[in-house]
């Protein structure tokens, strides 16, 4: 039985499908990302897990409770929002206070948990204060907080981060994460930053227009993207996906890169079935900027390394490597370098392809070809 269970949920507002059958399930203890650009239904999913939304078909279940037709209050669940919704009028305390108040639990015991809940999060100092009175990291502190008070069975976050200046949002996230690995407690995390996604979830939903696309660990969906959305949508700066023929040679894939001047032959890993069905046909070759590098960077499990030339369009240097953009078939192609072997706008450079990490898909279904 797993934590929370989400089984062929549909969300219809009038004729328009918001959310087309969900199925999800975590265990105790993991922290689920749902992750998705404006207007996937994210917000929406979170919601009717929280109660705040109906549901128009399908099940979802808290532990072994079905709780579709539970008012919030007794699904047994935290939520934190993007807007932090403090009573402005209310010190901190009174704010963290305030569930325990409703739930009558004795004065004593409400004192001692604002002490724990304020120690966890380093906000004893701020206990006197109104939220006026704090910064936006500090709210967000005291918005977490209420959560932690009532110590729910279920935490529910809703892009908890995005009001939060750049720097403020590395450092929340590094503390919810700490919070999580101390505390153990099942969380879903809404949010449309993929790095937010990689660096929090156990497990990641990758949302889109309504459907999941793909549902892993971070590590799945990064090295084994299910589709072309799911393969641009995760990682930063984006797979790079150039249109290529296939062809079959010796048992391996085998790709051809034009690079303006020459053509060079690119032999990949030994074909699959569902590879081979393409061979004669054009396929999308994805390669993430990091599988680009130059030779002196360039390492694999494998050994068998494929050299590429290429004439550099721009260099971007980000401080520990260079970003070069060259050009395959036509297609501006980001290699990640070290910044001494960037070259310079018009220079030739040799970059090295770790070809075992070369991914194909279908162009027509969008599918990876496994
Ligand atoms: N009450 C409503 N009536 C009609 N359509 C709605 C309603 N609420 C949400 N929607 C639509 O449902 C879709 C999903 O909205 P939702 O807020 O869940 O997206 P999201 O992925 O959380 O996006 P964002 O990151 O912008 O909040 C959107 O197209 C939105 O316009």
């Amino acid at each position: 039985m797993g934590a929370l269970s989400i089984r062929n949920v549909k969300k219809s507002f009038g004729n328009t499908h918001i959310l087309k059958g969900i199925d999800l399930e975590i265990e105790k203890g993991q922290f689920l990302i749902l992750v998705g650009p404006s207007g996937c239904g994210k917000s929406t999913l979170l919601n009717m897990i929280a109660g705040l939304d109906d549901i128009t078909s399908g099940e979802i279940a808290i532990g072994d409770r079905v709780v579709n037709k539970l008012s919030p209050k007794d699904r047994d669940i935290a939520m934190v929002f993007q807007s932090y919704a403090l009573y402005p009028n209310m010190t901190v305390r009174k704010n963290i206070a305030f569930g325990l108040d409703i739930r009558k639990v004795p004065k004593p015991e409400q004192e001692e948990i604002i002490a724990r809940v304020a120690k966890t999060l380093q906000i004893e100092h701020l206990l006197d204060r109104k939220p006026m009175q704090l910064s936006g990291g500090q709210r967000q502190r005291v918005a977490m907080g209420r959560a932690l008070a009532r110590n729910p069975t279920l935490f529910l976050f809703d892009e908890p981060l995005s009001n939060l200046d750049a720097k403020l949002r590395v450092e929340m996230r590094s503390e919810i994460k700490l919070l999580h690995q101390r505390l153990g407690t099942t969380i879903v995390y809404v949010t449309h930053d993929q790095i937010e996604a990689m660096t929090l979830g156990d497990r990641i939903a990758v949302m889109k227009d309504g459907e999941v696309r793909q549902f892993g660990s971070p590590q799945q969906i990064y090295d084994a993207p299910a589709d072309l959305y799911v393969a641009g949508f995760i990682g930063s700066p984006s797979m790079n996906f150039i249109p290529v023929q296939l062809r079959e040679e010796d048992g391996h894939a085998v790709v051809e890169l034009d690079n303006g001047r020459a053509v060079q032959k690119v032999r990949l890993s030994p074909i699959s079935d569902s590879q081979r069905a393409f061979v004669g046909k054009q396929v999308v070759l994805g390669i993430r900027p990091e599988q680009l590098t130059d030779p002196e960077s360039a390492h694999s499990e494998h050994g068998n390394l494929q050299t590429l030339q290429a004439t550099v369009a721009i260099t971007e240097p980000t401080g520990p490597d260079t970003l070069v953009t060259v050009t395959f078939n036509g297609i501006k192609t980001v290699a990640r370098c070290h910044p001494r072997a960037a070259g310079a706008p018009g220079q030739q450079v040799e970059l090295t392809l770790d070809p075992t990490k070369a991914l194909l898909f279908d162009p027509t279904s969008e599918k990876r070809l496994a």
